[in-house]
């Protein structure tokens, strides 16, 4: 099927100079304009305080575009689309001004007052821009009107909600669309294609033949610039929350009825609602945590967290974390979910490791043949693919098995991926595609289950450090499969060696 492109619309920038909008936004836009998929009738307006005007700002993104996407001869064509309007997005006199630049560049353009408003600034300024749109009349359109929101959508499910309600005065929930970026990745959308587009693996895709499911997430990077946010957040909040906790629901969900943003979601939130809540008391059992310690990353001795600038001294914010999850309903009973994710590790990798249960009997055991379990490897990144593991017969006289790897693997386009994600992510609200956009109900779930989590951690002093960065997380990780009979599968087991 040809790729539509994306109607007329006007896209209202607020954080316009920020880190997000310079490394991911401006290159994913400009991607979809060299594809030929953003409509020729488009403006964008950047809202943020340290610039002086157009001219500013057109250098601006094309700097961005240089440096982090690739440049080409459709460059300045793109750029003549963005306009600029310095503007302390607290300042309430500002927002006239903007509403008459909106309706001017609406006329110019032709954008049928198509409108997305991006809050890419920091989420205490949410609510208060939210609330603008509408008293200043921006909402106030004949086409229509999109808000996209960034991470973290609150801090607990008590402040989710207040943010919820201050968003919900001005825009309709099919208006919102919250953004999570690994759901723009090629392969977490790919989960759902793999279960519902293959005989093989979705009569399997239950607790008579998994045996565990285990998604990981881990990162060489540290903090980096990011810690006033971070170390308020920590690794809980900042990826369980939202993406482990989406990651899950795709795994476990029951197949829709049909491929329509209602049903996948209704699907994913039933996965939310069956989660086995953690009592205060059970959360040692369930969750364990880690913060790093100073180490050696790609042969570069890096710091410990606490050593980190804008982190405090004593901080108690966990970088690791790892989970496990228990799904109450006819499908998952007794199979666990396990997570892990955890900044300053050794390599960066997002993997999903689908472990099937041992066949009844070993046949081949006077061989000496042992028997590994069958493995899906879904590579989220920076691979991308999946693996199949299996065990088949080594060559020769004697029936000895050995095991094998099918493999298909789609080299990433851009390493990292995530300019893809926000690539495919924005093209989707665009077209008014909300389907990998996350519904205030899943928000909420998933802030319930996490906040009994870390109410307990913060309640407790860590016992950190106890990582080394560059290291494959703490030992408490490691304990948490083993208890249950289950390790981690990560390279080294996948590569061969024993679980
Ligand atoms: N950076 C990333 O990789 C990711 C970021 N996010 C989320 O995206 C959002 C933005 O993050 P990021 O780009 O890193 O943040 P930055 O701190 O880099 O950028 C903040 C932006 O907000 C603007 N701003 C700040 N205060 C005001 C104000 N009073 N009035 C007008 N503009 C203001 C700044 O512009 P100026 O100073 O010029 O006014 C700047 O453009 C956050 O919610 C973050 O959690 C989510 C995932 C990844
Ligand atoms: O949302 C976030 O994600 C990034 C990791 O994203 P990835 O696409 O590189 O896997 C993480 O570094 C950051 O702390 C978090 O806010």
């Amino acid at each position: 099927m040809k790729q539509q492109k994306t109607p007329a619309s006007l896209i209202l920038l607020f954080g316009a100079t920020g880190d997000l909008a310079k490394r991911k936004l401006y290159p994913s836009l400009y991607n979809l304009f060299e594809k030929g998929l953003l409509s020729d009738r488009f403006a964008v307006v950047g809202v943020a305080r340290r610039l002086k005007g157009n001219e500013d700002f057109r250098n601006w993104v094309k700097d961005s575009i240089m440096t982090f996407g690739e440049r080409s001869d459709q460059l300045e064509e793109f750029i003549s689309h963005f306009y600029y309007q310095s503007h302390d997005v607290s300042d309430s006199s500002s927002y006239t001004q903007l509403k008459q630049l909106v309706d001017r560049l609406d006329e110019q353009y032709r954008l049928e007052g198509n409108r997305i408003f991006y809050l890419a600034m920091s989420p205490e300024f949410f609510g208060t821009v939210a609330g603008h749109l509408k008293a200043d009349g921006l909402t106030e359109t004949n086409g229509f009107k999109r808000l996209v929101i960034e991470k973290p959508f609150g801090h607990d499910l008590q402040s989710a909600i207040e943010l919820n309600n201050e968003i919900r005065k001005a825009f309709l929930e099919e208006e919102i669309y919250r953004i999570d970026h690994y759901l723009g990745k090629e392969m977490v959308q790919n989960i759902e294609v793999i279960r519902f587009a293959n005989a093989i693996f979705e009569p399997l895709w239950n607790n008579r033949y998994i045996s565990n499911i285990q998604v990981t997430s881990s990162e060489i990077l540290g903090v980096e610039d990011r810690a006033r946010y971070y170390d308020k957040n920590g690794a809980l909040r900042d990826m369980v929350q939202n993406h482990m906790m989406q990651i899950v629901s795709l795994l476990a969900m029951e197949p829709p009825i049909r491929l329509t943003t209602d049903e996948i979601r209704s699907e994913k939130v039933k996965v939310l609602r069956a989660l086995r809540a953690i009592k205060p008391e059970e959360v040692h059992q369930f969750f364990v945590r880690g913060q790093y310690d100073q180490g050696m990353i790609n042969g570069k001795e890096v710091p410990a967290y606490r050593d980190e600038l804008n982190v405090s001294p004593d901080s108690n914010t966990e970088t690791f974390v790892a989970g496990k999850l228990l799904i109450d309903n006819f499908r998952w009973a007794g199979v666990p979910f396990y997570i892990r994710t955890g900044k300053r590790m050794r390599k960066k990798s997002t993997k999903i490791v689908v472990q099937f249960k041992d066949i009844p009997m070993n046949l081949y055991y006077k061989n000496g043949s042992h028997l590994n379990p069958n493995l899906l490897v879904i590579n989220v990144q920076p691979e991308e693919g999946i693996t199949l593991h299996l065990n088949v017969k080594k060559t020769g006289q004697i029936m000895e098995t050995t095991p094998i790897k099918l493999n298909f693997s789609t080299n990433s386009i851009d390493g990292m991926n995530t300019p893809e994600a926000y690539e495919k992510l924005l093209y989707d609200c665009l077209r008014g595609d909300a389907t990998n956009f996350t519904h205030w109900d899943e928000v909420a779930l998933s802030w319930k289950f996490i906040d009994t989590i870390s109410t307990v951690w913060e309640q407790e002093k860590g016992d950190f450090p106890n990582y080394q960065a560059g290291s494959t997380g703490p030992k408490c990780s490691d304990e948490l499969l083993a208890k249950d009979g289950f390790c981690w599968w990560s390279d080294t087991e996948l590569n061969g060696k024993k679980c």
